[in-house]
């Protein structure tokens, strides 16, 4: 049985602007096991951004406790956050964030700088991560000579580099066409498979959706208990 890596427990988030005061998340509870390929759906406004951006300790909780590997991130000090954001989650997002004036082999080896790992280590680690997306003969290109696909790609190879907990990814299809979505989605399923990588990804896409493993589905800011016990039933039925 795999483990727990993130438990969503209780969790609120409610935004004010002057004086309105709107609660996105209204007490989210959510479990992920090592090696899942996780969609995260629900209507537009719904809080999916919110919630990623809550468990990439990118924002903190008003209420509840989010866990990764068994650590506590909902109350920790920016700088403790900074600290989890390195070593134990990898973006990726929909405009691939990728760093112009680098290449696709710089872009990988960034977040291993800022992990101060050895020169020799980065590049045997960047090696093998373009490897497994199969960007090899692409390594020395900037991220303008490459495709969009190519790019997020890249962006996959620089969340997987530091073999972080979980690789959170918002939207990560929604600026690429039909066949360079469709690659990207079975390069995280596969790398989910057989790597054992965690994935928790948003989207819109019904495709998309039905390559996940499970459908997490978010609904008046709470987790839409209908789709969840329609998808335990599917998954009781299927063995998975
Ligand atoms: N920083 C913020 N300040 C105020 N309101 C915010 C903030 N961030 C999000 N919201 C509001 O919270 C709600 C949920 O937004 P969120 O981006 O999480 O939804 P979403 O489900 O990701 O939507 P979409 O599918 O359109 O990306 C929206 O009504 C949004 O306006």
């Amino acid at each position: 049985m795999a483990k727990a890596v993130l438990k969503v427990e209780d969790v609120r988030k409610e935004f004010v602007l002057g004086s309105h005061r709107q609660t996105v998340l209204k007490g989210v509870n959510i479990e992920v096991l090592s090696g899942e390929f996780v969609a995260l759906a629900g209507p537009s406004g719904s809080g999916k951004s919110t919630l990623l951006n809550l468990i990439g300790c990118l924002d903190v909780p008003d209420g509840g406790s989010i866990e990764i590997d068994g650590v506590e991130v909902g109350r920790l000090s920016a700088k403790e956050q900074a600290r989890i954001r390195r070593e134990k989650i990898g973006f990726v997002f929909q405009n691939f964030n990728l760093l112009p004036v680098l290449t696709a082999a710089e872009n990988v080896e960034y977040p291993l700088t800022l992990l101060k790992v050895s020169a020799a280590e980065r590049k045997e680690r960047v090696r093998k991560a373009l490897d497994v997306v199969g960007l090899t003969e692409h390594m020395h290109k900037r991220p303008t000579e490459m495709s969009g696909g190519q790019q997020q790609r890249v962006a996959i190879a620089r969340a997987l580099v530091t073999e972080p907990t979980v690789i959170l990814a918002d939207e990560p299809t929604s600026h690429l066409d039909q066949e360079n979505s469709e690659i990207v989605v079975r390069l995280m399923q596969r790398l989910s498979r057989e790597e054992g990588v965690t994935f928790l990804f948003t989207t819109h896409d019904p495709g998309v959706m039905a390559e996940a493993s499970r459908v997490i589905r978010l609904r008046d800011g709470l987790i839409d208990a209908g789709a969840a016990s329609e998808a335990a039933a599917a998954s009781a039925v299927d063995g998975n």
